[in-house]
């Protein structure tokens, strides 16, 4: 039995609490409206886990730094996103904040709604200290929840976060019912990119075509269940980006990593040219089908 300590009580969090809980860890939930209080949620928890959105990653990561975090606590991350500020990863933040401590990022396909449905899934655990990976897949693993090491914890993070930007432009593809063919096209040609800017950035290739990329990539490309993917298929439709997020149940990352990715990728020299069309979509420069010309009538190149 582990203490494990989970901050960010959103769908996410609430579907890891669950799957822990089954594997009979001793859990403490901990979100902004708690009235326990954070130092004491972290007392004692061999794990400190965080699943909160993007957006409140560094106001929890300088909470935490305020308290006293014993080096040997492991730190999970499970966000997907990208910091607007710096381009920084979850994992490096945490990782900056806390450089004693091991940092395990935790990714996967791994739609919360299924797994709190019982239905089965894996993920991939990725840490520079393969220990606490090794501690984290014992920790989580179960009949229900498959979990992987990984050696490249900044590919498995990646990969999960860019695959929103394509579940974006997955949604956008079935929402103009553009066919199986387009489909697979996006996918393969986004996987592609993905790749691009994750070799750049210094991860593995091999790491994109595993549970955490290809995995994530058709999971969240071809759910209903994504909210990246419904904020595409609803564009599609005709609706404004407010009007879908209004309505949203929890956080659709891709819609704040799009303009973040660009920039970086730009600032890079790495091209990204669906990135760049979910970009303009999202900003209401162009219409879905003209993003859909304009990728189509691009210079013609080699595979
Ligand atoms: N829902 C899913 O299926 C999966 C989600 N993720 C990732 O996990 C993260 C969270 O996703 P969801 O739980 O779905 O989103 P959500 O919107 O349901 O929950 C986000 C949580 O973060 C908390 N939060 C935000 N700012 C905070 C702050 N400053 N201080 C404290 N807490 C704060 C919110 O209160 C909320 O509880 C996202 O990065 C998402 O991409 C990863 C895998 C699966
Ligand atoms: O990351 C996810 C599944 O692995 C969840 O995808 P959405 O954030 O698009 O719902």
């Amino acid at each position: 039995m582990t203490k494990i300590a989970i901050i960010g009580a959103g769908v996410w969090g609430s579907a890891l609490s669950y799957l822990a809980s089954q594997n009979g860890h001793e859990i403490r939930l901990w979100s902004r409206s708690s009235s326990e209080r954070l130092e004491d949620i972290l007392q004692g928890a061999s794990i400190i886990l965080s699943a909160v959105s993007m957006s409140g990653v560094n106001s929890v990561v300088t909470k935490l730094q305020r308290l006293s975090i014993h080096p040997e606590q492991i730190l999970i991350t499970a966000t997907k996103g990208l910091d607007p500020a710096t381009t920084r990863t979850p994992s490096q933040i945490w990782q900056e904040a806390f450089p004693a401590n091991p940092v395990v990022v935790l990714s996967g396909p791994n739609l919360s709604k299924e797994i709190k449905q019982g239905l089965p899934a894996a993920t991939a655990v990725s840490s520079t200290n393969a220990k606490a990976a090794q501690f984290v897949q014992q920790a989580f693993a179960s009949p229900k929840f498959r979990v992987y090491t990984n050696p490249d914890p900044l590919g498995v993070e990646l990969g999960g976060t860019l695959k929103n930007v394509m579940a974006i432009a997955s949604g956008t593809c079935d929402g103009l019912q553009l066919g199986t063919n387009a489909k697979a096209a996006l996918l393969t040609r986004g996987l592609a990119e993905i790749i691009r800017v994750g070799t750049d950035w210094g991860a593995q290739a091999e790491t994109f075509y595993g549970l955490s990329g290809l995995g994530d990539l058709l999971a969240t490309c071809n759910s209903e269940l994504s909210r990246n993917y419904q904020v595409g298929y609803q564009l599609a439709q005709g609706k404004t980006l407010s009007e879908i997020l209004a309505q949203l149940e929890g956080t659709a990352e891709g819609v704040n990593t799009t303009p973040v990715l660009l920039e970086r990728a730009n600032r890079q020299g790495v091209s990204v040219p669906i990135t760049y069309q979910v970009y303009r979509l999202l900003k209401s420069e162009i219409t879905p089908q003209a993003a859909v010309e304009a990728l189509m009538l691009r210079d013609t190149k080699p595979e």
